[in-house]
């Protein structure tokens, strides 16, 4: 475990205890971390930035340590509490003395336990903050760079803006929130992208407001990237959620064609409106799924189709480390992912373009289930993404690993149909 940051120095009762709070809502009551914090955040606004800064590295940096602390803990469940006070004694983040001021006797009980417990007994896996299923399926299909995936997915994601470029070019917007002492700097993989060395408070800043930046990892931006949209296409984002993606795309095909954002969610795409308003999108139009009357009129009309699917967003823990705590069903999740694409391939014109796209690290997500559809659809053939998006990987499919990327960990396959069918 790596010795603490040095934001968390100066830790205060208040700080303590909303902490301890925030990490049963999140461990216990299932509740997202950066959800339940933003709220916390909300209803606490005498909280300013280094208080907030020190709760949130309270919170993080027990979820980043959240296997070695449950081995710790033994088969007692323990609670957050618990939780909190052995993580900021074993890595030094407060000795005794501070923590026996903050948590009375609960910082008796955490020094025994560790006095208990040898460090030896450890896993690799827990070692890496990953459970022990995730860590073996790595160890076969990342060999020694399994440990160096695990670190990086333990640490803090950057800050990632993709500029819009019917708004801004990336010149012009890096220079603007270069006025406004953001310190941007171009990522390396994606021409659209802008790094913030730290979190800036965007909302209220006029190049987001004005719908020149969106906050994205440079990974989600390849993704859009590999669609290769283009003006005046039609063109599907079959799982789009909020429209993180659709909105890529609809500054990629310059506001001109047809974009349809589809979602069985219609909370998540009631959110695309305002979004797509922002940034100067007019093309964009939203359709709840199942809507089996549109499927069918629309079936072999799209030029392009994303299909973003639902996974167990492995590949996002550098943001939502809390997901390695929840039990994830890989069989529901694959049989569902190879439903999502066979439905949404209807909509593919002969010659057209199928991209299917996960941020999970799982091949029963990912190459099965392409390698599922390909078999079963004999009309498409997998294409090498590296002819649209060169990240110096070989093979057909693209694969984003954060110690290598520096992106969430992502995976993507490029499908043709083929003219004949
Ligand atoms: C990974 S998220 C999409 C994120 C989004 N594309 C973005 O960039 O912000 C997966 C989405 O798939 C949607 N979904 C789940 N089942 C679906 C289905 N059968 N058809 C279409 N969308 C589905 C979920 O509601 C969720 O919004």
């Amino acid at each position: 475990m790596a010795a603490p940051s040095s934001a968390v120095t100066r830790i205060r009762a208040a700080h303590w205890q909303a902490a301890a709070l925030l990490l049963e809502k999140i461990r216990d009551d299932r509740q997202a971390a950066d959800v339940a914090l933003g709220h916390w955040f909300r209803e606490h606004r005498q909280m300013g930035g280094r208080d907030r800064g020190h709760v949130t590295a309270l919170v993080y940096g027990v979820l980043r340590d959240a296997m070695r602390l449950q081995r710790m803990a033994g088969p007692q469940p323990l609670s957050c509490r618990d939780w909190l006070c052995m993580h900021a004694l074993s890595t030094g983040l407060l000795d005794h003395h501070a923590l026996h001021a903050l948590a009375g006797d609960a910082a008796d009980a955490a020094r025994t336990r560790l006095q208990a417990f040898d460090d030896a007994a450890l896993g690799d896996a827990e070692r890496h903050n990953v459970p022990e299923s995730i860590w073996r399926h790595w160890q076969t299909h990342y060999g020694h760079e399994a440990a160096l995936l695990a670190d990086a997915l333990n640490r803090e994601a950057p800050v990632d803006l993709r500029v819009n470029l019917l708004k801004a070019s990336r010149e012009r917007a890096s220079a603007v929130l270069q006025d406004l002492g953001l310190e941007p700097t171009t990522t390396p993989l994606s021409p659209w992208g802008l790094r913030l060395p730290r979190r800036a408070a965007l909302q209220s800043a006029a190049p987001y407001r004005e719908g020149w930046v969106e906050p994205q990892d440079e990974g989600s931006q390849l993704l859009a990237l590999l669609v290769d949209a283009k003006p005046g296409e039609r063109i599907a984002d079959f799982c789009a959620g909020a429209g993180g993606k659709t909105l890529a795309l609809g500054a990629a095909m310059q506001n001109r064609g047809e974009l349809w954002a589809l979602d069985i969610a219609a909370s998540r795409l009631s959110r695309i409106g305002s979004r797509a308003q922002r940034a100067g999108l007019s093309i964009v139009q939203a359709c709840v799924l199942p809507d089996d009357a549109w499927l069918t009129t629309q079936r072999g009309r799209f030029d392009a189709v994303l299909v973003d699917a639902p996974c167990s967003a492995t590949g996002t823990w550098r943001r939502n480390p809390e997901l390695r705590l929840r039990d994830i069903d890989f069989t529901a999740l694959a049989l569902q992912q190879r439903g999502i694409l066979a439905a949404a391939a209807r909509l593919v014109r002969p010659g057209g373009r199928l991209i299917y796209a996960t941020c999970s690290l799982m091949r029963d997500e990912n190459e099965a289930v392409v390698a599922d559809f390909i078999a079963r659809n004999a009309g498409f053939d997998v294409e090498d993404a590296s002819t649209v998006i060169n990240c110096g990987d070989s093979g057909p499919f693209l694969r984003l690993l954060p110690h290598r990327h520096g992106t969430d960990g992502f995976f993507a396959a490029r499908m043709l149909r083929r003219n004949d069918t």
